[in-house]
């Protein structure tokens, strides 16, 4: 099909050209050499077209240039990898809870304004940033961690990493540390200047969304519906508060008793809202597709998780993760770097923040 198409259009290319000459051709003879002024125009409008044509072919080249590429760093901070690997190895030897809570920082950071550490700055007496947005107030953590991996960043290659790509590698070190697929992580994204609390409030799906509704916020950054799939598996490290789902263990019907039963011991119908249950009861802090298993079985924690396995286009792909694990890991690497593309700042764009919860003065 692909083929066909090329053919059809490189022929049709050569029959609008070979038209054109005829045209040509035609004035000549029509009006003869005298008049040939005629075609000064014909030749000064054909001259600004290969110009404008040039300009945009050089234009594609120097964006081509601002693309992410996994060797960024590689001459000017070598280290990059190993200092963001081993600070990342030490906390979640610590406290293996942070692998989940840097993935999801990535996931908040990228799904507003794109990649660019929006999400660190803190709020001041004059800015106001996304940390206090309804998805992240209590709840997102692991803002130390991004400041220790890049003071130590900063002690190797002054002012040279991005906090965005940091939190890029940290997210990927995190996952893979607790048992997590691998993938190559592309660099050189820039650092915001702003950030948008409304734009957090209303880009990140909250736990009571629909399947359309979730499918609709992954759209809306170019993500496909087996992306949104794939990269809510993540649910299978971390926890989550009691008033993200109470409602779905007080008044849901797709849901196991008995898994709602002894959630319901741990969340009143009234007060604890912020009393912790893992996602995944069975491997809490180990990245496997058991997620999958659990929302098979009517064990999802979220309202929008068991909407994943719920009569709905995504119920085959829910059984085929739950039973092949390779091909979640394949996909949710792959939907990954997908998720760390969206909208980089990159080339002259943003800057490189010295401190990732301030922009630089
Ligand atoms: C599909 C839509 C999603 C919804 C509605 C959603 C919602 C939530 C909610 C409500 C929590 C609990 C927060 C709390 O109680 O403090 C949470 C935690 C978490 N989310 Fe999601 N999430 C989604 C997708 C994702 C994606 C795409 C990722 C990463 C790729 C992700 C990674 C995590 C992780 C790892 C945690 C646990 C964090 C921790 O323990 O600190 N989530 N999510
Ligand atoms: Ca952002
Ligand atoms: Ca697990």
């Amino acid at each position: 099909m692909y083929q066909f198409t090329r053919m059809h259009e490189s022929t049709k290319a050569t029959r609008y050209r070979s038209t054109a000459l005829v045209a040509v051709v035609e004035i000549i003879y029509t009006y003869g050499a005298s008049e040939i002024d005629a075609l000064i125009p014909l030749a000064r409008s054909m001259a600004s077209f290969t110009l404008a044509l040039l300009s945009a072919v050089l234009l594609l080249c120097s964006a081509v240039q601002a693309q992410l590429s996994s060797s960024f760093y590689s001459r000017t901070c070598p280290s990059l990898p190993n200092i963001v690997r081993s600070t990342m190895a030490q906390v979640v030897n610590k406290e293996p809870r942070m692998a989940a809570s840097i993935l999801r920082l990535f996931f908040h950071d990228c799904f507003v304004n794109g990649c660019d550490a929006s999400i660190l700055l803190d709020d001041t007496a004059t800015f106001t940033g996304e940390k206090n947005a309804f998805p992240n107030i209590n709840s997102a953590r692991g803002y130390e961690v991004i400041d220790a991996i890049k003071s130590n960043v900063e002690a190797a290659c002054p002012q040279t990493v991005s906090c965005a790509d940091i939190l890029a590698l940290a997210a990927r070190d995190g996952v893979s540390l607790v048992g997590g697929p691998n993938w190559k992580v592309s660099l050189g994204r820039r650092d915001a200047t702003t950030a948008s609390q409304s734009d957090a409030n209303s880009n990140l799906p909250g736990p009571s969304s629909s399947l359309s509704q979730l499918v609709a916020s992954f759209a809306a950054k170019g993500l496909s519906a087996r992306d949104m799939t794939a990269l809510s598996g993540a649910h299978t490290i971390g926890r989550a508060q009691c008033a993200n789902f109470r409602s779905h263990i007080y008044d849901d019907a797709d849901i196991d008793p008995c898994f709602a039963a002894a959630r319901r011991r741990e969340c009143p119908s009234a007060g604890g809202d912020g009393n912790l249950a893992p996602f995944d009861l069975r491997t809490p802090d180990r990245f496997d597709n058991s997620y999958y298993q659990n929302l098979v079985a009517k064990r999802g924690l979220l309202h929008s998780d068991q909407e994943l396995f719920n009569n709905g286009t995504q119920d085959k792909l829910v059984r085929r993760y739950s039973v092949n694990g390779k091909a979640f890991a394949k996909d949710f690497a792959a939907a990954m770097m997908r998720m760390g593309a969206i909208s980089p700042l990159t080339g002259a764009s943003g800057e490189i923040r010295l401190n990732c919860r301030v922009v630089n003065k």
